[in-house]
């Protein structure tokens, strides 16, 4: 019904439904008051049925997580029948979709995309968290090339991520994945017994990296501490990767909080009392976009 968008509509201009993806709508829209886009993950409750508690769960993991190669949570609506998550905006789309387009990568741009996911995953691992479903798919392109993780699904032990991010490896560097086949008995058997083709163009530390990541026995698997400086993701960089989020949870950006006060004729304190709630708000989305202003140079101000 129209009210359900009536609290969404005070503070972004929806625009065109930019994908789908299960049952949810992604809509693009702009946060009035920084002119910033954003992303909006249209779901309706009644449809959502039972996975009503894995929104809730994607929704309280993405509220614990601020990091460069995750995708920001700004602002969470709930209506009568509607849940609005507004979200960064990734114009580059879909990891998967830009592997098609170039039918597979070379070693050198695998390794800048595979670092980010390790960054990405080593974090959300940091926190007590497991992605679980780390795909092509999940992994989205920002304005910049870089990549960010979306679509949090339950808590799942960390080890779940590392074998999926051998697959992701294999994916990126041959277009195609290491275990397919139509029928799910047959795929199953074939991920037990771990064996994989090779094609030709895999250099000796891809495979090595490679069987490391996909050992069938999770405790002959690699583990993210050692991923971080593997001989692998460190050649043509001097340093290992890095994990640490930029700006973290909690963190109050005084030129941001300047121009809120302003804007809002609040004092600097009562301004930061209030962003510091987190409460995933209004306040909170126009904190958090000022800051996304901040780092990509733009004036810090509201409209
Ligand atoms: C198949 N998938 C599992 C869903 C698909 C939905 C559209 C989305 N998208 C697109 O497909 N563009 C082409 C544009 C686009 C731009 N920015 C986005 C920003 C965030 C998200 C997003 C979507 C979902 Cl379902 C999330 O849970 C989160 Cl945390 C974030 N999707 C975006 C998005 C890509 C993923």
């Amino acid at each position: 019904a129209v009210d359900d968008y009536e609290e969404l509509l005070k503070y972004y201009d929806l625009y065109e439904t930019i994908g789908a993806g299960g049952f949810a709508k992604v809509k693009l829209a702009r946060h009035i008051l920084t002119g910033e886009k954003v992303a909006i993950k249209i779901m309706d409750k009644a449809t959502l049925g039972d996975d009503l508690p894995r929104v809730k769960m994607e929704i309280e993991a993405m509220k614990n997580l601020s990091h460069h190669h995750v995708c920001h949570l700004y602002h969470v609506i709930e209506t009568a029948n509607k849940i609005f998550m507004i979200l960064e905006y990734c114009p580059g789309g879909e990891l998967f979709d830009y592997i098609i387009a170039k039918d597979r990568l070379m070693e050198d741009e695998a390794r800048v995309f595979f670092r980010q996911i390790v960054s990405a995953v080593a974090y959300v691992h940091s926190r007590g968290y497991a992605h679980r479903d780390l795909k092509p798919e999940n992994l989205l392109i920002d304005e910049d090339q870089n990549l960010k993780l979306i679509d949090f699904g339950l808590c799942a032990k960390p080890k779940a991520d590392i074998w999926s991010m051998g697959v992701l490896m294999y994916a990126l560097l041959c277009g195609y994945l290491p275990f397919d086949d139509d029928n799910v008995m047959l795929l199953y058997r074939k991920i037990m017994r771990g064996k994989y083709e090779i094609p030709k163009w895999l250099s000796p530390d891809t495979i090595i990296l490679l069987n490391q990541m996909l050992q069938v026995d999770p405790k002959k698997r690699i583990t993210i501490k050692h991923l971080l400086n593997h001989q692998w993701l460190l050649q043509g960089y001097k340093c290992p990767v890095e994990w640490q989020s930029k700006y973290p949870l909690g963190y109050i950006d005084e030129d941001c909080i300047t121009e809120l006060s302003v804007f809002h004729k609040q004092s600097k304190q009562s301004m930061t009392n209030l962003v510091s709630e987190w409460n995933y708000d209004q306040t909170t989305a126009t904190y958090l976009l000022l800051q996304s202003k901040k780092a990509q140079g733009k004036p810090v101000r509201l409209m």
